[in-house]
């Protein structure tokens, strides 16, 4: 992954372009960013602290941070600047909203649309699979809600996560309740963090745990109060950029490099096949039952 390959070092920070927004000065504490000016982006919101080289990244897409086509875009996009910007080491990934971090891929791009459209779509999907997974930035999931399926990939791909310790909040791999199946990438992804026989039964079952379950068993790393996500996950990420970026990186790259092989040589064969099963009939038509179920729960 030439992600991986390239070393970051802790340069001199230099200004961001686009509309993300700098700091200079101060700790990289939630309440500093907040305090400062937050720069909203359409769906990401990004801020960078220059003095700490620690940037947060709030997924902003109402109501639920769902993965849309454009969501996907424009997360890829925010990630790339931060990746080539040597003033940036460290990415917190968190919701700005409260209660839900991410409702997963919009499943909405995935019923009633066309072949082309679907294929963009899940090549999105890859594309932020491999950009966050292979991220050479030291990488903090500030779980601050609930985190299904396409969610909690997203915080598995995170080097450490850190979770609102409330029993309401749920995380895991839910697609077969949906009728559908994580594909081999979120397995593996998940078989790294929890091994083989919890990934196993969990992607079975599409099991949900509630934040003390995934605690218990590793889904996540730390549980604090709702209050302190933001905080910790700054005192955290402090405690990672005192290792030397490139001995880490190397470390990272020697971990996740062969997962990532995987899906790079065969990732128009995996276009492929999600285009044929999200397009059969049966498919789609537990996607919708799925979907009107959701609707019509309130
Ligand atoms: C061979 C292998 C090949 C590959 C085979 C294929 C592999 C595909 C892999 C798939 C990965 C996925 O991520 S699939 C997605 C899985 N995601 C989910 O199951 C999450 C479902 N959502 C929820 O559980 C809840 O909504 C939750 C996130 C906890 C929030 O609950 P709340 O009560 O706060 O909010 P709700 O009232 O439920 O939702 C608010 C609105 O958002 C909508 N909404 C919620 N989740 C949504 C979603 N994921 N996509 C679209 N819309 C969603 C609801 O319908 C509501 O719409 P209105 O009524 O109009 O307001």
């Amino acid at each position: 992954m030439a992600a991986l390959a390239v070393l970051r070092s802790s340069a001199p920070a230099r200004l961001l372009s686009g509309s993300f927004s700098v700091h200079r000065g101060g700790l990289a504490s939630w309440q500093h960013y907040q305090s400062r000016r937050p720069f909203s982006n359409n769906k990401i919101l990004v801020e960078l602290n220059e003095s700490t080289g620690v940037a947060v990244m709030k997924m902003k897409s109402p109501p639920v941070n769902s993965l849309s086509l454009d969501f996907l875009t424009e997360f890829s996009i925010s990630l790339e600047k931060l990746e080539i910007d040597r003033g940036c080491r460290g990415l917190i990934l968190t919701s700005a909203f409260p209660k839900i971090f991410s409702a997963g891929l919009d499943i909405t791009e995935m019923c009633g649309k066309s072949a082309e459209h679907y294929a963009a779509f899940w090549k999105a999907v890859q594309e932020m699979w491999l950009k966050l997974y292979g991220s050479n930035m030291v990488t903090i999931a500030a779980v601050n809600g609930s985190s299904p399926a396409g969610g909690c990939l997203m915080a598995m791909c995170c080097d450490y996560r850190i979770m609102a310790d409330n029993p309401k909040f749920a995380i895991g791999l839910n697609e077969t309740q949906l009728g559908i199946v994580a594909p081999f990438w979120f397995k593996d992804t998940m078989i790294n963090i929890v091994g083989n026989r919890v990934t196993e039964q969990s992607l079975q079952l599409g099991q949900m745990y509630s934040a003390p379950e995934a605690h218990k068993i590793g889904l996540v790393d730390l549980l604090v109060p709702e209050d302190k996500v933001q905080s910790t996950a700054a005192a955290v990420m402090t405690q990672w950029l005192s290792i030397p970026d490139h001995a880490r990186q190397l470390t990272k790259s020697m971990m996740r490099k062969p997962t990532i092989d995987r899906l790079v040589k065969q990732q128009e064969a995996d276009i492929n096949n999600f285009v044929s099963f999200i397009t059969r009939d049966s498919i789609q038509k537990s996607l919708q039952v799925y979907l009107d179920r959701l609707k019509q729960k309130k």
